[in-house]
């Protein structure tokens, strides 16, 4: 029996656990990242439902923990994105004729897995594999993962129910297809959520899909992957690569049945990858759809009227959560001369209870940034401030990556707004300062839109009415998200539709309807009850008939 207008279950944000100590939730959490410490995985990509190794195995370490081997993955060829393009394109017929709410069921089960059984497994891969602390991870891979999936279900069965009207005699409806092609999914390592949404949000609508992780996230990448398996997702319809992003994008983009990309990252690939696309753009079978959500320069706008404790805290958060690898992360912060000196007081009070260190200390705020590269960039950043006249640092400007790659929370002030670091995307725990005169709040605000080549996050802070009315218009177009007296990061699913424009992204906001609308290709069909005899118009005809 499959007749029925069927109505999904009410979308609900999954409860964030806080993992006190002495909780049971912090004694299962240890327990997981116990198991996975002492397992030694071999991952192999996942094709056709089919496990494919290769001759080359790369080594998974723990960013914060070098000395440890968690295990290996394959490395794949161009060859093997062949084999998950022909893959996706055999499961698709199968997968797009089954009823929607088949699909539907398939991923609020994987939701129920994540937020249930396997909420432990999946925090730990993504605390030991991307060093994210016990919160950051919780809040990413349990909970906005599962919202992503709920809200993701919820927002498909709006998507149907989004029907023209009819006049008398007629009936017309509009029909949701998955696009003709494969979906593109090409994913960050910063977020497990982001990870799993690019693959299940076009998969949701219909469509199979390739995916492959960031090299840096294959590890969370598996757990989502065996979630799916487990909640019954077919074989083909979501096949994992680890191959290297350029020899991915060179079979991907040169095929006929590219259908479209849905990508998070940085905006110089997603850049790259537009133009190589354009390059490509009479080889493909339909106009791809191209959705990306990109790098941020996320600002702090403290007016005179704001309090000092507010700022110093929106500040610390949101730089130095998951060591500012956010793409809403803070990076740049406004501050007037009247608050500086009481703010210095308040940031160096909360500053002072920052630890660094490895995840498996759970009292560790600050944890390893992603890589040696990731390092090496941000060693190098802080050493170009330390020699220029034109910056100093408040507070860190340190780092080491004997143990594993930590740099310690830093705090730069500008004497120039248009400083290098006021502008750059460093993604690590680095925020600038510029301190500003306070009869310039409307100078600054037009500095602020017109600084960085990013619209991603902004916050202002300010206890002023008139002043929140006045800022929120003249920065209109600096973000996709836009906080008032809060900071600039922690979108929730359902709640904040999270994405920016500008250099940031093509802004369709992940987990929204704007996102599912744009993974189907819409058919509208007219049915005429009573079709007419004869082409004459009524008004036409002769009198005498
Ligand atoms: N706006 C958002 O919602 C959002 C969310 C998370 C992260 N981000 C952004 O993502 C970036 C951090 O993530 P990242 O370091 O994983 O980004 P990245 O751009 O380096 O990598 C993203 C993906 O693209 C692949 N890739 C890299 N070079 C490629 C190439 N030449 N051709 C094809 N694929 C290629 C990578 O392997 C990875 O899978 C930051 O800029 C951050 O702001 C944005
Ligand atoms: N959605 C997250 C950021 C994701 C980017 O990395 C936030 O709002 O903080």
């Amino acid at each position: 029996m499959t007749d029925g207008f069927y109505r999904v279950p009410k979308a609900t944000n999954e409860p964030v656990y806080s993992y006190e100590p002495g909780s049971l939730e912090r004694k299962k959490l240890q327990k997981a990242l116990y198991q996975l410490r002492s397992e030694l995985v071999d991952l192999p990509m996942i094709i056709g439902g089919k496990s494919v190794y290769s001759e080359e195995r790369v080594q998974i370490r723990p960013p914060h923990d070098l000395d440890h081997l968690l295990g290996y993955y394959h490395q794949g060829s161009k060859q093997d994105v062949q084999l998950a393009i022909d893959a996706a394109l055999d499961a698709k017929s199968c997968w797009e004729n089954m009823p929607w709410h088949h699909r539907a069921s398939i991923f609020l089960k994987a939701a129920d897995l994540i937020s249930g059984p396997y909420r432990y497994k999946i925090n730990a891969a993504t605390m030991l594999g991307q060093s994210k602390n016990a919160l950051q991870a919780e809040i990413d891979s349990a909970c906005e993962l599962s919202d992503f999936l709920r809200f993701g279900v919820q927002c498909m069965s709006e998507i149907y129910t989004m029907q023209p009207n009819s006049s008398k005699g007629i009936w017309n409806y509009n029909e949701f297809r998955p696009l003709e092609g494969f979906v593109f999914a090409l994913t960050p390592f910063n977020f497990t959520a982001i990870a799993g949404n690019l693959p299940a949000a076009p998969a949701m609508m219909g469509n199979t899909v390739v995916w492959k992780a960031s090299k840096t996230a294959i590890y969370s990448a598996h757990v989502v992957m065996e979630v799916f398996k487990k909640a019954g997702l077919p074989e083909g319809v979501i096949n994992l690569v680890h191959c290297s992003g350029p020899d991915t994008a060179d079979v991907v983009f040169n095929s006929p049945d590219f259908a479209g990309i849905h990508f998070t990252g940085s905006t110089e690939v997603f850049q790259s990858i537009w133009k190589t696309i354009g390059n490509n753009i009479t080889k493909y079978r339909s106009y791809p759809r191209i959705v990306g959500e990109t790098g941020g320069k996320d600002f702090i706008f403290a007016a005179p009227s704001a309090c000092p404790i507010d700022v110093a805290t929106a500040i610390v958060r949101g730089a130095f959560e998951y060591q500012g690898q956010k793409c809403s992360a803070a990076s740049r912060a406004y501050i007037p001369r009247s608050m500086w000196e009481t703010l210095q007081i308040e940031i160096a009070k909360q500053i002072k209870d920052i630890k660094v260190g490895p995840v498996e200390d759970f009292t560790n705020f600050v944890n390893a940034v992603i890589d040696q590269s990731s390092f090496d960039k941000l060693a190098f950043s802080i050493d170009r401030i330390k020699e220029d006249e034109d910056a100093e640092i408040f507070c860190g400007g340190t780092y080491n990556d004997q143990k594993g790659y930590f740099v310690d929370p830093t705090i730069v002030v500008a004497m120039k707004p248009d400083y290098f670091s006021m502008q750059e995307e460093l993604f690590g725990p680095i925020i600038t300062l510029y301190i500003y005169e306070d009869d310039s709040i409307d100078e600054i605000a037009s500095l602020i839109d017109k600084t960085s080549m990013y619209a991603l996050t902004g916050a202002i802070l300010s206890n002023d009415r008139y002043e929140i009315d006045r800022l929120v218009k003249a920065l209109r177009h600096s973000a996709g998200n836009f906080y008032i007296n809060d900071k600039p990061t922690g979108a929730v699913v359902g709640q904040q539709p999270f994405g920016g424009g500008r250099g940031s992204g093509t802004n369709d906001k992940a987990g929204s309807v704007f996102n599912l609308l744009r993974w189907t290709s819409i058919r509208t069909i007219k049915e005429t009850f009573v079709p007419a005899t004869h082409f004459m118009y009524p008004n036409f005809k002769p009198d005498f008939e």
